[in-house]
Protein backbone atom coordinates (compact mmCIF):
# COMPACT_ATOMS: atom_id res chain seq x y z
CA UNK A 1 0.00 0.00 0.00
CA UNK A 2 2.67 2.19 1.18
CA UNK A 3 4.44 1.23 -2.07
CA UNK A 4 1.72 2.40 -4.36
CA UNK A 5 1.60 5.89 -2.25
CA UNK A 6 5.05 6.26 -3.43
CA UNK A 7 4.87 5.51 -7.10
CA UNK A 8 1.93 7.92 -7.58
CA UNK A 9 3.44 10.83 -5.24
CA UNK A 10 6.69 9.62 -7.36
CA UNK A 11 4.08 9.98 -10.72
CA UNK A 12 3.19 13.24 -9.71
CA UNK A 13 6.48 15.00 -8.86
CA UNK A 14 7.39 13.45 -12.63
CA UNK A 15 4.35 15.05 -13.92
CA UNK A 16 5.58 18.48 -13.34
CA UNK A 17 8.10 18.06 -15.65
CA UNK A 18 7.97 19.36 -19.39
CA UNK A 19 10.09 16.26 -20.32
CA UNK A 20 8.97 12.78 -20.71
CA UNK A 21 10.52 10.60 -18.03
CA UNK A 22 10.68 6.73 -17.80
CA UNK A 23 12.61 4.98 -15.16
CA UNK A 24 13.27 1.72 -15.48
CA UNK A 25 14.85 -0.93 -13.38
CA UNK A 26 18.01 -3.26 -13.66
CA UNK A 27 16.35 -4.86 -16.67
CA UNK A 28 15.57 -2.17 -18.67
CA UNK A 29 11.87 -2.50 -17.57
CA UNK A 30 9.43 0.11 -17.45
CA UNK A 31 8.87 1.20 -13.98
CA UNK A 32 7.42 4.30 -13.94
CA UNK A 33 6.78 7.37 -16.28
CA UNK A 34 4.74 10.51 -16.66
CA UNK A 35 2.24 12.23 -18.62
CA UNK A 36 4.42 13.57 -21.50
CA UNK A 37 5.67 9.97 -22.03
CA UNK A 38 2.40 8.84 -22.79
CA UNK A 39 1.90 11.38 -24.74
CA UNK A 40 5.05 11.45 -27.12
CA UNK A 41 5.04 7.67 -26.92
CA UNK A 42 1.17 7.67 -27.83
CA UNK A 43 1.16 4.22 -25.65
CA UNK A 44 -1.29 3.74 -22.84
CA UNK A 45 0.12 2.83 -19.44
CA UNK A 46 -0.76 -0.62 -19.54
CA UNK A 47 1.69 -1.11 -22.94
CA UNK A 48 4.47 0.57 -20.78
CA UNK A 49 4.51 -0.51 -17.54
CA UNK A 50 6.68 -3.66 -17.24
CA UNK A 51 7.76 -3.63 -20.65
CA UNK A 52 11.05 -3.61 -21.90
CA UNK A 53 12.09 0.45 -22.78
CA UNK A 54 13.35 -0.83 -26.26
CA UNK A 55 9.87 -2.03 -26.90
CA UNK A 56 8.53 1.40 -26.32
CA UNK A 57 11.46 3.45 -27.67
CA UNK A 58 13.82 2.74 -30.47
CA UNK A 59 17.16 3.19 -28.59
CA UNK A 60 19.97 3.58 -31.39
CA UNK A 61 22.94 2.03 -29.08
CA UNK A 62 21.56 -0.06 -26.44
CA UNK A 63 24.86 -0.24 -24.85
CA UNK A 64 24.71 3.33 -23.83
CA UNK A 65 21.50 2.45 -21.62
CA UNK A 66 23.68 -0.94 -20.42
CA UNK A 67 26.72 0.73 -19.10
CA UNK A 68 24.62 3.23 -17.70
CA UNK A 69 22.79 0.50 -15.45
CA UNK A 70 26.24 -1.24 -14.59
CA UNK A 71 28.70 1.85 -14.27
CA UNK A 72 25.99 4.12 -12.15
CA UNK A 73 27.53 6.87 -14.49
CA UNK A 74 25.02 9.16 -16.41
CA UNK A 75 25.02 9.26 -20.14
CA UNK A 76 23.71 12.61 -21.80
CA UNK A 77 22.52 13.78 -25.35
CA UNK A 78 21.75 10.19 -26.38
CA UNK A 79 19.61 10.10 -29.23
CA UNK A 80 16.31 8.25 -29.48
CA UNK A 81 13.42 7.61 -32.02
CA UNK A 82 9.91 7.88 -31.41
CA UNK A 83 7.68 6.71 -34.70
CA UNK A 84 8.52 9.66 -35.93
CA UNK A 85 9.98 11.58 -33.70
CA UNK A 86 13.36 12.57 -33.04
CA UNK A 87 14.36 13.14 -29.59
CA UNK A 88 17.53 13.21 -26.99
CA UNK A 89 17.64 11.54 -23.56
CA UNK A 90 19.48 12.13 -21.14
CA UNK A 91 20.02 8.50 -18.79
CA UNK A 92 20.63 9.37 -15.18
CA UNK A 93 21.04 6.26 -13.18
CA UNK A 94 19.05 5.38 -10.31
CA UNK A 95 20.96 5.01 -7.00
CA UNK A 96 19.67 3.34 -3.52
CA UNK A 97 20.97 4.45 -0.25
CA UNK A 98 23.46 1.70 -0.48
CA UNK A 99 25.19 3.14 -3.35
CA UNK A 100 23.36 0.52 -5.80
CA UNK A 101 22.15 1.37 -9.40
CA UNK A 102 18.63 -0.34 -8.80
CA UNK A 103 17.62 1.11 -12.51
CA UNK A 104 17.46 4.44 -14.85
CA UNK A 105 15.41 7.25 -16.02
CA UNK A 106 15.33 8.43 -19.53
CA UNK A 107 14.35 12.28 -19.16
CA UNK A 108 13.46 12.36 -23.37
CA UNK A 109 13.07 15.91 -25.15
CA UNK A 110 11.59 16.09 -28.04
CA UNK A 111 14.19 17.87 -30.83
CA UNK A 112 12.14 16.99 -33.97
CA UNK A 113 11.64 20.81 -34.97
CA UNK A 114 15.56 21.59 -33.83
CA UNK A 115 16.74 18.06 -36.23
CA UNK A 116 13.96 20.04 -39.03
CA UNK A 117 16.58 23.55 -38.53
CA UNK A 118 19.69 21.45 -38.70
CA UNK A 119 18.22 19.71 -41.94
CA UNK A 120 17.94 22.79 -42.88
CA UNK A 121 21.44 24.07 -42.39
CA UNK A 122 22.70 20.78 -43.36
CA UNK A 123 20.66 21.46 -46.99
CA UNK A 124 21.81 25.28 -47.44
CA UNK A 125 24.79 23.75 -46.84
CA UNK A 126 24.68 21.15 -49.65
CA UNK A 127 23.03 24.53 -51.58
CA UNK A 128 26.17 26.16 -51.06
CA UNK A 129 28.67 23.88 -52.08
CA UNK A 130 26.62 23.03 -55.47
CA UNK A 131 26.70 26.13 -55.90
CA UNK A 132 29.92 27.41 -55.30
CA UNK A 133 30.67 24.27 -57.57
CA UNK A 134 28.62 26.07 -60.39
CA UNK A 135 30.13 29.03 -60.03
CA UNK A 136 33.92 27.70 -60.09
CA UNK A 137 32.95 25.32 -63.01
CA UNK A 138 31.28 28.21 -65.24
CA UNK A 139 32.97 29.70 -68.43
CA UNK A 140 30.67 32.62 -67.84
CA UNK A 141 31.23 35.10 -65.46
CA UNK A 142 28.99 36.01 -62.26
CA UNK A 143 29.08 38.65 -60.64
CA UNK A 144 26.27 39.66 -57.81
CA UNK A 145 26.20 42.96 -55.66
CA UNK A 146 24.08 44.19 -53.01
CA UNK A 147 21.04 46.52 -53.10
CA UNK A 148 23.43 49.47 -52.55
CA UNK A 149 25.15 48.24 -56.38
CA UNK A 150 28.60 47.16 -54.31
CA UNK A 151 30.22 43.72 -55.59
CA UNK A 152 29.83 41.14 -52.93
CA UNK A 153 30.70 37.73 -54.72
CA UNK A 154 32.70 37.39 -58.33
CA UNK A 155 33.46 33.88 -59.84
CA UNK A 156 37.01 33.18 -61.42
CA UNK A 157 35.64 33.36 -64.67
CA UNK A 158 35.10 36.71 -64.13
CA UNK A 159 38.09 37.69 -63.85
CA UNK A 160 39.88 35.54 -66.79
CA UNK A 161 36.91 37.43 -68.58
CA UNK A 162 37.08 40.78 -67.59
CA UNK A 163 40.76 40.97 -65.99
CA UNK A 164 39.51 42.55 -62.35
CA UNK A 165 40.13 40.74 -59.37
CA UNK A 166 37.95 40.80 -55.82
CA UNK A 167 39.92 43.57 -55.10
CA UNK A 168 38.90 45.74 -57.74
CA UNK A 169 35.20 44.96 -57.25
CA UNK A 170 34.47 43.74 -53.97
CA UNK A 171 33.23 46.24 -51.76
CA UNK A 172 33.15 48.52 -54.85
CA UNK A 173 30.23 50.29 -57.41
CA UNK A 174 29.22 48.43 -60.03
CA UNK A 175 30.12 50.90 -62.41
CA UNK A 176 34.11 50.16 -61.72
CA UNK A 177 33.90 47.68 -63.95
CA UNK A 178 32.45 48.68 -66.77
CA UNK A 179 34.35 50.82 -69.33
CA UNK A 180 32.39 51.30 -72.41
CA UNK A 181 28.31 51.45 -71.59
CA UNK A 182 26.20 51.67 -68.63
CA UNK A 183 26.01 49.18 -65.50
CA UNK A 184 23.32 47.22 -65.83
CA UNK A 185 23.33 46.14 -62.05
CA UNK A 186 22.46 49.64 -61.37
CA UNK A 187 19.77 49.80 -63.54
CA UNK A 188 18.18 46.76 -62.46
CA UNK A 189 18.36 47.64 -58.56
CA UNK A 190 16.83 50.98 -59.96
CA UNK A 191 13.88 49.74 -61.81
CA UNK A 192 14.24 45.78 -60.19
CA UNK A 193 13.37 44.59 -64.07
CA UNK A 194 15.53 41.79 -65.53
CA UNK A 195 17.79 42.84 -68.56
CA UNK A 196 18.84 40.82 -70.99
CA UNK A 197 21.40 40.55 -74.21
CA UNK A 198 23.18 43.98 -73.01
CA UNK A 199 26.43 44.22 -74.96
CA UNK A 200 29.21 46.13 -73.00
CA UNK A 201 32.57 46.50 -72.60
CA UNK A 202 34.52 45.57 -69.39
CA UNK A 203 37.71 45.77 -67.82
CA UNK A 204 40.84 47.31 -68.43
CA UNK A 205 41.00 45.05 -71.94
CA UNK A 206 37.86 46.66 -73.04
CA UNK A 207 36.34 43.29 -73.26
CA UNK A 208 33.44 42.61 -75.35
CA UNK A 209 30.46 41.26 -73.76
CA UNK A 210 26.57 40.58 -73.10
CA UNK A 211 25.39 40.13 -69.74
CA UNK A 212 21.96 39.60 -68.42
CA UNK A 213 21.35 40.70 -65.00
CA UNK A 214 18.57 39.99 -62.79
CA UNK A 215 17.20 41.68 -59.36
CA UNK A 216 17.40 39.10 -56.45
CA UNK A 217 14.30 39.98 -54.50
CA UNK A 218 13.48 38.03 -51.34
CA UNK A 219 10.14 38.33 -48.95
CA UNK A 220 9.64 41.32 -51.69
CA UNK A 221 12.79 42.96 -50.51
CA UNK A 222 15.31 44.41 -52.97
CA UNK A 223 18.24 42.39 -52.27
CA UNK A 224 20.69 42.89 -54.61
CA UNK A 225 21.51 41.84 -58.15
CA UNK A 226 23.28 38.82 -60.13
CA UNK A 227 24.80 39.66 -63.43
CA UNK A 228 25.66 36.70 -65.96
CA UNK A 229 28.19 38.19 -68.21
CA UNK A 230 29.41 36.19 -71.68
CA UNK A 231 32.92 36.85 -73.09
CA UNK A 232 31.46 37.44 -77.12
CA UNK A 233 35.33 38.38 -78.06
CA UNK A 234 35.79 34.63 -79.41
CA UNK A 235 32.42 35.35 -81.56
CA UNK A 236 33.36 38.49 -82.77
CA UNK A 237 36.25 37.02 -83.92
CA UNK A 238 34.60 34.70 -85.73
CA UNK A 239 32.11 36.39 -87.40
CA UNK A 240 35.06 38.95 -88.12
CA UNK A 241 36.30 35.47 -90.20
CA UNK A 242 32.88 34.47 -91.15
CA UNK A 243 32.65 38.12 -93.22
CA UNK A 244 35.96 37.86 -94.58
CA UNK A 245 35.16 34.56 -95.98
CA UNK A 246 32.49 35.83 -97.45
CA UNK A 247 33.86 38.68 -98.86
CA UNK A 248 36.13 35.75 -100.60
CA UNK A 249 33.10 33.75 -101.85
CA UNK A 250 31.69 37.13 -103.01
CA UNK A 251 34.83 37.79 -105.05
CA UNK A 252 34.65 34.38 -106.91
CA UNK A 253 30.93 35.73 -107.36
CA UNK A 254 29.73 39.59 -107.60
CA UNK A 255 31.43 40.97 -104.44
CA UNK A 256 29.71 44.51 -105.05
CA UNK A 257 26.11 45.80 -104.40
CA UNK A 258 24.82 49.15 -105.47
CA UNK A 259 25.36 50.13 -101.47
CA UNK A 260 29.16 49.88 -102.73
CA UNK A 261 29.09 52.85 -104.71
CA UNK A 262 29.92 55.55 -102.75
CA UNK A 263 28.80 58.95 -103.94
CA UNK A 264 25.90 61.40 -103.73
CA UNK A 265 26.93 64.05 -106.75
CA UNK A 266 24.47 64.41 -109.55
CA UNK A 267 26.49 62.41 -111.81
CA UNK A 268 27.29 59.34 -109.85
CA UNK A 269 23.57 59.19 -108.69
CA UNK A 270 22.57 59.25 -112.63
CA UNK A 271 24.50 56.67 -113.40
CA UNK A 272 22.95 54.45 -110.36
CA UNK A 273 19.94 55.40 -111.55
CA UNK A 274 20.62 54.12 -115.37
CA UNK A 275 21.97 51.03 -113.79
CA UNK A 276 19.35 49.88 -111.56
CA UNK A 277 17.55 50.82 -114.08
CA UNK A 278 19.34 48.01 -116.73
CA UNK A 279 18.98 45.42 -113.54
CA UNK A 280 15.25 44.96 -114.06
CA UNK A 281 15.84 44.00 -118.04
CA UNK A 282 17.96 41.12 -119.35
CA UNK A 283 19.60 43.97 -121.66
CA UNK A 284 22.73 43.68 -122.75
CA UNK A 285 24.95 46.74 -120.85
CA UNK A 286 27.68 48.34 -121.82
CA UNK A 287 29.87 50.68 -119.51
CA UNK A 288 32.10 53.58 -120.65
CA UNK A 289 34.03 55.70 -118.56
CA UNK A 290 37.55 55.95 -117.95
CA UNK A 291 39.87 53.59 -116.42
CA UNK A 292 39.17 53.30 -112.38
CA UNK A 293 35.94 55.01 -112.39
CA UNK A 294 33.70 52.00 -110.66
CA UNK A 295 32.82 50.34 -114.11
CA UNK A 296 33.53 46.35 -112.50
CA UNK A 297 31.75 47.82 -109.20
CA UNK A 298 28.41 48.63 -111.66
CA UNK A 299 28.81 45.76 -113.35
CA UNK A 300 28.80 43.13 -109.78
CA UNK A 301 25.96 45.75 -108.91
CA UNK A 302 23.49 45.28 -112.03
CA UNK A 303 24.23 41.53 -111.39
CA UNK A 304 23.49 41.25 -107.94
CA UNK A 305 20.08 43.29 -108.37
CA UNK A 306 19.31 41.27 -111.53
CA UNK A 307 17.27 38.02 -111.85
CA UNK A 308 20.21 36.34 -112.27
CA UNK A 309 21.58 37.12 -108.83
CA UNK A 310 21.55 33.32 -107.64
CA UNK A 311 23.47 32.57 -110.79
CA UNK A 312 27.20 33.24 -111.57
CA UNK A 313 29.00 36.00 -112.02
CA UNK A 314 31.95 35.38 -114.77
CA UNK A 315 34.33 38.32 -114.80
CA UNK A 316 36.19 38.62 -118.16
CA UNK A 317 39.46 40.79 -118.60
CA UNK A 318 39.81 40.94 -121.73
CA UNK A 319 43.55 42.05 -122.36
CA UNK A 320 44.71 40.07 -119.46
CA UNK A 321 44.27 36.97 -121.51
CA UNK A 322 46.74 36.09 -124.29
CA UNK A 323 44.43 37.16 -127.69
CA UNK A 324 45.29 33.55 -128.93
CA UNK A 325 43.87 31.87 -125.96
CA UNK A 326 40.79 34.43 -125.56
CA UNK A 327 38.45 32.91 -127.81
CA UNK A 328 38.62 29.19 -126.32
CA UNK A 329 38.51 31.00 -122.41
CA UNK A 330 35.52 32.17 -123.79
CA UNK A 331 33.64 29.70 -125.94
CA UNK A 332 36.04 26.54 -124.65
CA UNK A 333 37.13 23.41 -126.88
CA UNK A 334 36.00 20.48 -128.23
CA UNK A 335 38.64 17.32 -127.46
CA UNK A 336 41.68 17.38 -130.22
CA UNK A 337 41.02 20.45 -131.03
CA UNK A 338 44.69 21.50 -130.71
CA UNK A 339 47.75 20.27 -129.63
CA UNK A 340 47.88 20.31 -126.01
CA UNK A 341 43.70 20.08 -125.39
CA UNK A 342 41.93 18.84 -122.47
CA UNK A 343 40.21 14.97 -123.36
CA UNK A 344 37.01 15.16 -123.45
CA UNK A 345 37.48 19.09 -123.99
CA UNK A 346 36.73 22.05 -121.86
CA UNK A 347 33.79 24.22 -121.32
CA UNK A 348 34.22 28.72 -121.57
CA UNK A 349 33.34 31.13 -119.79
CA UNK A 350 30.10 31.67 -121.85
CA UNK A 351 29.02 28.29 -120.55
CA UNK A 352 30.07 28.76 -117.04
CA UNK A 353 28.25 32.00 -116.60
CA UNK A 354 25.14 30.20 -117.73
CA UNK A 355 21.99 31.19 -116.27
CA UNK A 356 24.15 34.35 -115.26
CA UNK A 357 26.18 36.92 -115.93
CA UNK A 358 29.24 37.42 -118.21
CA UNK A 359 31.54 40.52 -117.39
CA UNK A 360 33.69 41.38 -120.61
CA UNK A 361 36.11 43.80 -119.43
CA UNK A 362 37.91 46.39 -121.64
CA UNK A 363 36.19 44.95 -124.49
CA UNK A 364 37.27 47.93 -126.77
CA UNK A 365 40.61 45.84 -126.74
CA UNK A 366 39.38 42.07 -128.65
CA UNK A 367 40.47 41.71 -132.23
CA UNK A 368 38.49 41.51 -135.34
CA UNK A 369 38.11 38.12 -135.68
CA UNK A 370 36.97 37.56 -131.85
CA UNK A 371 34.60 40.22 -132.12
CA UNK A 372 32.68 38.78 -135.14
CA UNK A 373 32.61 35.49 -132.98
CA UNK A 374 31.21 37.44 -130.40
CA UNK A 375 28.54 39.18 -132.43
CA UNK A 376 27.16 35.84 -133.53
CA UNK A 377 27.11 35.00 -129.64
CA UNK A 378 25.19 37.99 -128.73
CA UNK A 379 22.91 37.41 -132.09
CA UNK A 380 22.40 33.91 -131.91
CA UNK A 381 22.79 33.49 -128.29
CA UNK A 382 24.98 30.01 -128.78
CA UNK A 383 28.36 28.95 -128.84
CA UNK A 384 30.74 26.91 -130.43
CA UNK A 385 33.50 25.29 -128.79
CA UNK A 386 37.12 25.76 -130.35
CA UNK A 387 37.75 23.29 -133.19
CA UNK A 388 33.76 22.26 -132.76
CA UNK A 389 30.67 22.45 -134.98
CA UNK A 390 28.06 21.86 -133.00
CA UNK A 391 26.21 24.96 -131.79
CA UNK A 392 25.50 25.05 -127.82
CA UNK A 393 22.93 27.56 -126.62
CA UNK A 394 23.74 29.67 -123.73
CA UNK A 395 21.50 31.66 -121.51
CA UNK A 396 23.68 34.27 -120.53
CA UNK A 397 22.99 38.32 -119.60
CA UNK A 398 26.15 40.15 -121.14
CA UNK A 399 28.00 43.18 -119.41
CA UNK A 400 30.62 44.89 -121.30
CA UNK A 401 33.11 47.72 -120.38
CA UNK A 402 35.38 50.01 -121.85
CA UNK A 403 37.18 52.84 -121.50
CA UNK A 404 38.26 53.01 -124.98
CA UNK A 405 36.75 55.55 -127.09
CA UNK A 406 34.69 52.92 -129.55
CA UNK A 407 33.18 55.53 -131.93
CA UNK A 408 36.64 56.55 -133.18
CA UNK A 409 37.71 52.67 -133.06
CA UNK A 410 34.65 52.69 -135.46
CA UNK A 411 35.73 55.37 -137.13
CA UNK A 412 39.64 53.80 -137.48
CA UNK A 413 38.33 50.27 -138.69
CA UNK A 414 39.23 48.30 -135.40
CA UNK A 415 35.35 48.16 -134.11
CA UNK A 416 33.21 46.52 -135.80
CA UNK A 417 29.79 48.59 -135.78
CA UNK A 418 27.38 45.91 -135.86
CA UNK A 419 28.87 44.45 -132.48
CA UNK A 420 28.85 48.43 -130.96
CA UNK A 421 25.43 48.47 -131.51
CA UNK A 422 24.99 45.23 -130.56
CA UNK A 423 26.42 45.77 -127.12
CA UNK A 424 25.41 49.87 -127.04
CA UNK A 425 21.81 48.64 -125.84
CA UNK A 426 21.56 49.94 -122.59
CA UNK A 427 24.79 52.48 -122.44
CA UNK A 428 25.64 53.95 -118.91
CA UNK A 429 28.83 56.51 -118.52
CA UNK A 430 30.28 56.04 -115.14
CA UNK A 431 31.55 60.10 -114.62
CA UNK A 432 35.36 60.29 -113.92
CA UNK A 433 35.79 61.57 -110.51
CA UNK A 434 37.20 64.95 -111.63
CA UNK A 435 33.73 65.94 -112.53
CA UNK A 436 32.76 64.66 -109.56
CA UNK A 437 34.53 66.43 -106.87
CA UNK A 438 31.69 66.78 -104.35
CA UNK A 439 32.37 62.60 -103.48
CA UNK A 440 35.81 63.21 -102.29
CA UNK A 441 34.97 63.15 -98.34
CA UNK A 442 32.38 60.49 -99.02
CA UNK A 443 34.69 58.49 -101.10
CA UNK A 444 37.87 59.18 -98.89
CA UNK A 445 35.88 58.14 -95.40
CA UNK A 446 34.66 54.96 -97.40
CA UNK A 447 38.65 54.01 -98.78
CA UNK A 448 40.21 54.96 -95.23
CA UNK A 449 37.69 53.00 -93.38
CA UNK A 450 38.21 49.95 -96.19
CA UNK A 451 42.30 50.47 -95.62
CA UNK A 452 42.12 50.95 -91.94
CA UNK A 453 40.44 47.53 -91.96
CA UNK A 454 42.97 46.12 -94.65
CA UNK A 455 46.16 47.77 -92.59
CA UNK A 456 44.74 46.80 -89.43
CA UNK A 457 45.40 50.46 -88.64
CA UNK A 458 43.02 53.23 -87.12
CA UNK A 459 42.07 56.30 -87.83
CA UNK A 460 40.32 58.71 -86.56
CA UNK A 461 40.55 61.81 -88.35
CA UNK A 462 41.34 63.44 -91.80
CA UNK A 463 42.53 66.92 -91.30
CA UNK A 464 41.16 69.42 -93.48
CA UNK A 465 44.06 70.71 -95.13
CA UNK A 466 44.38 66.83 -96.79
CA UNK A 467 40.88 67.12 -98.08
CA UNK A 468 41.81 70.38 -99.67
CA UNK A 469 44.91 68.50 -101.57
CA UNK A 470 42.17 66.14 -102.29
CA UNK A 471 39.89 68.64 -103.74
CA UNK A 472 42.43 70.51 -105.35
CA UNK A 473 43.90 67.73 -107.57
CA UNK A 474 41.75 66.19 -110.80
CA UNK A 475 42.68 62.32 -110.15
CA UNK A 476 43.29 61.14 -113.77
CA UNK A 477 43.49 57.46 -112.14
CA UNK A 478 40.34 58.50 -110.62
CA UNK A 479 39.30 56.24 -107.50
CA UNK A 480 41.57 53.79 -108.00
CA UNK A 481 44.26 56.67 -107.57
CA UNK A 482 42.66 57.94 -104.91
CA UNK A 483 42.54 54.77 -103.16
CA UNK A 484 46.44 54.46 -103.96
CA UNK A 485 47.24 57.96 -102.44
CA UNK A 486 45.47 56.72 -99.69
CA UNK A 487 47.48 53.52 -99.03
CA UNK A 488 50.10 55.39 -99.24
CA UNK A 489 49.45 58.06 -96.64
CA UNK A 490 48.35 55.37 -94.18
CA UNK A 491 51.80 53.69 -94.52
CA UNK A 492 53.85 56.96 -94.05
CA UNK A 493 51.67 57.79 -90.84
CA UNK A 494 53.52 56.06 -87.51
CA UNK A 495 51.76 53.37 -85.81
CA UNK A 496 50.18 55.64 -83.00
CA UNK A 497 49.29 58.02 -85.36
CA UNK A 498 45.54 58.24 -86.22
CA UNK A 499 45.06 61.74 -87.73
CA UNK A 500 45.85 61.78 -91.47
CA UNK A 501 47.82 64.89 -91.83
CA UNK A 502 49.58 66.76 -94.49
CA UNK A 503 52.88 65.21 -94.00
CA UNK A 504 51.65 61.91 -94.84
CA UNK A 505 50.31 63.02 -97.99
CA UNK A 506 53.35 61.72 -100.58
CA UNK A 507 55.08 65.23 -101.59
CA UNK A 508 54.64 65.01 -105.57
CA UNK A 509 50.82 64.91 -104.89
CA UNK A 510 50.82 68.27 -102.73
CA UNK A 511 53.10 69.39 -105.75
CA UNK A 512 50.40 68.71 -108.08
CA UNK A 513 47.38 69.73 -106.59
CA UNK A 514 48.78 73.31 -105.69
CA UNK A 515 49.92 73.36 -109.92
CA UNK A 516 46.28 72.23 -110.79
CA UNK A 517 45.02 74.78 -108.53
CA UNK A 518 46.97 77.47 -110.03
CA UNK A 519 46.02 76.44 -113.49
CA UNK A 520 42.51 75.84 -112.57
CA UNK A 521 41.98 79.40 -111.81
CA UNK A 522 44.09 80.73 -114.51
CA UNK A 523 43.12 78.94 -117.22
CA UNK A 524 39.58 80.34 -117.10
CA UNK A 525 38.92 83.86 -118.88
CA UNK A 526 37.65 85.64 -115.15
CA UNK A 527 34.07 85.50 -115.83
CA UNK A 528 32.40 88.96 -115.98
CA UNK A 529 31.20 88.71 -112.36
CA UNK A 530 33.96 91.25 -111.25
CA UNK A 531 32.55 94.06 -109.64
CA UNK A 532 29.36 92.43 -110.05
CA UNK A 533 28.88 91.72 -105.96
CA UNK A 534 24.95 90.80 -107.58
CA UNK A 535 25.50 87.68 -109.70
CA UNK A 536 24.37 84.72 -108.12
CA UNK A 537 26.44 81.19 -107.40
CA UNK A 538 24.51 79.47 -110.31
CA UNK A 539 25.00 82.58 -113.03
CA UNK A 540 28.57 82.06 -111.90
CA UNK A 541 28.76 78.33 -112.49
CA UNK A 542 27.26 78.41 -115.73
CA UNK A 543 29.95 80.94 -116.98
CA UNK A 544 32.01 78.87 -116.15
CA UNK A 545 30.87 75.85 -117.32
CA UNK A 546 29.91 77.44 -120.66
CA UNK A 547 33.64 78.82 -120.41
CA UNK A 548 35.12 75.25 -120.29
CA UNK A 549 32.55 73.81 -122.91
CA UNK A 550 34.13 76.54 -125.42
CA UNK A 551 37.69 75.70 -124.20
CA UNK A 552 37.30 71.87 -124.78
CA UNK A 553 35.61 72.07 -127.79
CA UNK A 554 38.38 74.71 -129.30
CA UNK A 555 40.97 71.88 -128.22
CA UNK A 556 39.02 68.89 -130.20
CA UNK A 557 38.44 71.27 -133.17
CA UNK A 558 34.84 70.74 -132.71
CA UNK A 559 34.85 66.76 -132.00
CA UNK A 560 31.84 66.62 -129.95
CA UNK A 561 32.62 62.76 -128.60
CA UNK A 562 36.46 63.35 -128.34
CA UNK A 563 35.55 66.64 -126.80
CA UNK A 564 32.81 64.47 -124.13
CA UNK A 565 35.55 61.72 -123.90
CA UNK A 566 38.05 65.03 -122.15
CA UNK A 567 35.22 66.23 -119.89
CA UNK A 568 34.22 62.73 -118.71
CA UNK A 569 30.65 63.06 -119.86
CA UNK A 570 27.98 61.49 -122.49
CA UNK A 571 28.03 62.66 -125.55
CA UNK A 572 24.26 63.30 -124.92
CA UNK A 573 24.77 65.04 -122.06
CA UNK A 574 27.62 67.16 -123.89
CA UNK A 575 25.14 68.00 -126.51
CA UNK A 576 22.49 68.74 -123.84
CA UNK A 577 24.55 71.31 -122.56
CA UNK A 578 25.94 72.84 -125.90
CA UNK A 579 22.22 73.17 -126.67
CA UNK A 580 21.79 75.13 -123.13
CA UNK A 581 24.55 77.58 -123.84
CA UNK A 582 23.17 77.85 -126.90
CA UNK A 583 26.93 76.63 -128.46
CA UNK A 584 24.72 73.60 -130.78
N1 LIG B 1 31.85 54.76 -106.39
C1 LIG B 1 32.76 54.04 -105.77
N2 LIG B 1 32.65 53.83 -104.47
C2 LIG B 1 33.58 53.11 -103.82
N3 LIG B 1 34.66 52.56 -104.38
C3 LIG B 1 34.82 52.73 -105.69
C4 LIG B 1 33.88 53.46 -106.45
N4 LIG B 1 34.27 53.46 -107.71
C5 LIG B 1 35.42 52.76 -107.76
N5 LIG B 1 35.75 52.32 -106.56
C6 LIG B 1 36.94 51.54 -106.22
O1 LIG B 1 37.96 51.96 -107.11
C7 LIG B 1 38.70 50.85 -107.60
C8 LIG B 1 38.59 50.80 -109.11
O2 LIG B 1 37.27 50.46 -109.49
P1 LIG B 1 36.94 49.51 -110.75
O3 LIG B 1 37.94 48.42 -110.86
O4 LIG B 1 35.52 49.14 -110.65
O5 LIG B 1 37.18 50.55 -111.89
P2 LIG B 1 37.07 50.30 -113.45
O6 LIG B 1 36.36 51.48 -113.98
O7 LIG B 1 36.47 48.96 -113.72
O8 LIG B 1 38.58 50.33 -113.86
P3 LIG B 1 39.28 49.69 -115.20
O9 LIG B 1 38.65 50.37 -116.38
O10 LIG B 1 40.70 50.06 -115.03
O11 LIG B 1 39.00 48.23 -115.15
C9 LIG B 1 38.14 49.63 -106.94
O12 LIG B 1 38.90 49.32 -105.79
C10 LIG B 1 36.75 50.05 -106.53
O13 LIG B 1 36.31 49.33 -105.40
Amino acid sequence: MQGKFIHDTFKEILNTINDAVIAINKTSTVIVFNNEAEKITGLKAANMLGKPLSNIVCVPSPQVLQTVLETGSPSLNQQLLIGNLTAVANYIPLIDRQGKTTGAAAIITDVTSLSNLERQVIELKETRSLLEAILYATEDAITVVNEKGNGILINPAYTKITGLTEADVINKPASVAVTEGESMHLKVLQTRQLVRGVRLKMGPAKKEVVVNVAPIIMDGILRGSVGVIHDISEIMHLSEELANVKKLIRHLQAKYTFDDIIGESEPIKAAIAQARHASDTPATVLLRGESGTGKELFAHAIHNVSGRSKGPFVRVNCVAIAESLLESELFGYEEGAFTGATRGGKKGYFEDASDGTIFLDEIGDINLALQAKLLRVLQEKEIIRVGGTRPIPVNVRVIAATNANLEQRISEGTFREDLYYRLNVVPIFVPPLRVRKDDIPLLTAHLVKKLEHEYKRKISKISPAVFKIFMNYDWPGNIRELENFIGRTIIKMDKNEEIIQTRHVPEFLIKRSTTQLYNTISRFPKPATEGRQEENLSNILDMTEKNILLETLQKTNGNKTKAANLLGIAVRSLYYKMEKHGLA
